[in-house]
């Protein structure tokens, strides 16, 4: 369930009502222009186009190291990569951020390194440290960010999966019975780095992000079919990463304080887990939740702005047809939002409203 900040005790980030309204507008019409539904998961060419048991395995890998790219050489963070910055060419292109580690994995699998097989990656002796070095290995000086996280990581997730799940993340989706909720619970019950929580003003907060966009990622990709189906897949909240709090921003629909809006500017740290970088993340959950509730209306409006026009429809009149009602949750809204900030970064770092993302180094994102 999404959290509800309490304003009063944010005091660097807090949720313009009119920017709510402006930016739910902005995004409403954007997600209609593009028909943004499920089905785009798959059209990104370094998404897997199979759905099986082995997607299932690829997705839980690409998750499990879905953290933390923002590079110390790119401080400008533009869009337009600085050519120093971690980097992997795959099929010709290169890759920065996020799909630089997808990149590197659709890599290693062409060459033969069975790198999504859990007793694989669980174990030294096949994978040892210097080959998870080398399959991550960057076309430029830059290296992954927190490589030896990510090795740590990657031994810790596929050790619980060989010795508690058969050695396949498929059975832990068994094991929840089509509840989003309750694989959620099991991934991080059993699964240390997926447990991001926080304290904020003396409460425990569960962000929770990389399990929740595990879940997201096999509902998009199976099309809640399969190993994607679930029936409470609207529970899952937005992602908390650092790169939608800046959309969100753009948008108005985040205000950040004078000393927050310097700290981003100096490209400063920002701890995992203290008050701002909580802030951050805490208000862009809620934002994201007031957009959903505020496009939930506006489809509302829509649908019975048509029905009138329908009643009052005169043979004369050209047919009307039904607005296509648009499943809008959570993670469909995140992923449109990540995907538009990761066409429009040029604009969200340099435009008339720039801002640049949190700098925090963590395996939670
Ligand atoms: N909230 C949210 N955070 C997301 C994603 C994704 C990738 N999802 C796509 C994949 C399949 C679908 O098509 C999705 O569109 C990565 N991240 C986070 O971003 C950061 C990386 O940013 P940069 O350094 O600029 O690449 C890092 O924290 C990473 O964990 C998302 O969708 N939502």
């Amino acid at each position: 369930m999404p959290i509800s900040c309490s304003q009063q005790h944010s005091q660097y980030v807090t949720i313009p009502a009119d920017g709510i309204q402006h930016g739910a507008g902005k995004i409403f019409e954007a997600m209609k222009k593009s028909h943004y539904d499920t089905s785009k998961w798959k059209e990104h060419p370094l998404n897997p186009k199979e759905c099986n048991a082995n997607t299932v395995d690829w997705i839980f890998l690409v998750d499990l190291l879905n953290f933390s790219f923002w590079s110390e050489i790119d401080i400008d963070d533009t869009g337009v990569p600085h050519p120093d910055r971690y980097r992997v060419t795959f099929h010709g292109k290169g890759y920065t951020g996020y799909w630089s580690m997808v990149a590197a994995i659709n890599r290693a699998l062409e060459e033969g390194i069975p790198i999504t097989t859990p007793e694989f990656f669980a174990s030294e002796e096949k994978l040892p440290d210097k080959e998870i070095e080398r399959i991550f290995r960057s076309d430029t000086t830059e290296q992954v960010p927190l490589l030896l996280d990510r090795i740590r990581v990657m031994r810790e997730a596929g050790k619980v999966l060989v010795e508690k799940f058969g050695g396949r993340f498929t059975n832990c989706i068994a094991q929840a019975d089509n509840s989003a909720l309750k694989l959620i619970d099991i991934v991080t019950s059993n699964f240390s780095s997926f447990r991001d929580e926080a304290d904020f003003c003396g409460r425990k907060v569960q962000i929770f992000k990389r399990a929740q966009i595990l879940i997201a990622d096999l509902w998009a990709c199976f099309q809640n079919q399969s190993y994607g189906e679930f029936k409470d897949i609207d529970e899952i909240t937005m992602f908390a990463d650092y790169r939608v709090p800046q959309a969100l921003y753009h948008f108005h629909c985040l205000q950040y304080s004078p000393e927050l809006l310097q700290v981003l500017d100096k490209g400063e740290l920002i701890p995992n887990g203290s008050p701002m970088e909580v802030e951050i993340r805490g208000n862009s959950i809620w934002a994201v939740e007031l957009i959903r509730q505020r496009i939930l209306a506006l489809i509302k409006e829509e649908v019975e702005e048509q029905q009138t026009r329908t009643e009052t429809a005169t043979p004369a009149d050209t047919v009307v047809t039904p607005p296509r009602m648009m499943t809008v949750n959570a993670i469909l809204i995140d992923f449109f939002i990540w995907d538009f900030a990761k066409a429009a970064q040029l604009d969200l770092t340099m435009g008339e409203r720039p801002v640049k993302v949190h700098r925090t180094r963590s395996v939670y994102y």
